[in-house]
């Protein structure tokens, strides 16, 4: 499948790839996520890898649990399992990218706990929280200087208004500084988050976008359009900018018409 404006997001670090159907897509978006992991494996010791929340991924993470269940644990232990965002609510909470995590992956996977690093939701003080990220993230991947640290692949997604991770419409690079993690102040309904920084998500190995669903149509065609400042736009230009490929899996009912 070929949308010409998307050159103008990423160049050709941008590609897509159309499953027909919600099963299709979760199967092989799955099979796509373990064929990095495996290759990544291949020539390293580890690869790590970032996950998001919401509601999309769960079929996704659930036959990519499927897969791993049967591991060793001996490799098992090789993937380290971060969060690319998080909501400010406890781990039990239906709001918890965590619980989500850990009902459709961690948990039937048998993943090794010592492998998951979450974002605490239930902080008191989502800064405090974020510095703490910051700090384990330096930690296991590597300095933040000259350059943020590499998540070897990062699952994302994207929200009915445009938005990546906790990254929100108003935002751009430009308020990252020189953070990896940040803190996102609650606004209306919406509570407060934590989430990776546009330098952060930019700078990872490879972005895998997974969209599905006729509700993500009309939003995935305007951020595919080129036009606009929307934050999954912004994550696209960084990451392109810096000559690092970004990969949509949709399924046919999200996919753009032209
Ligand atoms: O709020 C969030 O939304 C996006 C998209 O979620 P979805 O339920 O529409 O798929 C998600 O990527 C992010 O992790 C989450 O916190």
């Amino acid at each position: 499948m070929t949308i010409s404006p998307i050159t103008r997001m990423g160049g050709s670090h941008v590609s897509l790839t159309l499953f027909s159907s919600r099963e299709d897509w979760a199967e092989g978006a799955a099979r796509e996520i373990l064929s990095r992991i495996e290759a990544h494996l291949s020539t390293h010791r580890t690869v790590s890898i970032g996950l998001s929340g919401g509601t999309t991924p769960t079929p996704v993470l659930q036959n990519l649990a499927h897969e791993i269940m049967g591991w060793s644990d001996e490799k098992k232990r090789r993937i380290l399992w971060f969060f690319v965002d998080e909501r400010c609510v406890g781990p039990e909470d239906p709001q918890s990218n965590y619980r989500m995590v850990r009902e459709a992956l961690l948990t039937p996977g048998k993943i090794p706990g010592e492998t998951v690093f979450r974002m605490r939701g239930e902080h008191p003080s989502a800064e405090e929280e974020a510095l703490r990220y910051e700090r384990l993230i330096t930690e296991l991947l590597g300095p933040s200087i000259p350059h943020p640290p590499t998540m070897d692949i990062l699952l994302m997604g994207i929200g009915p208004d445009g938005h990546t991770a906790s990254l929100f419409p108003g935002t751009s690079p430009e308020d990252d500084h020189h953070r990896l993690v940040i803190s996102v102040p609650r606004q209306g309904d919406r509570v407060a988050r934590i989430s990776l920084t546009y330098r952060m998500l930019a700078w990872g190995g490879e972005r895998l976008f997974l969209v599905a669903g006729a509700d993500k149509k009309n939003i995935l065609q305007k951020v595919l359009s080129g036009e606009g400042d929307l934050p999954s736009q912004w994550v696209l230009r960084e990451a392109g900018s810096l000559g690092r490929p970004t990969r949509f899996l949709l399924d046919g009912a999200s996919a753009p018409t032209s």
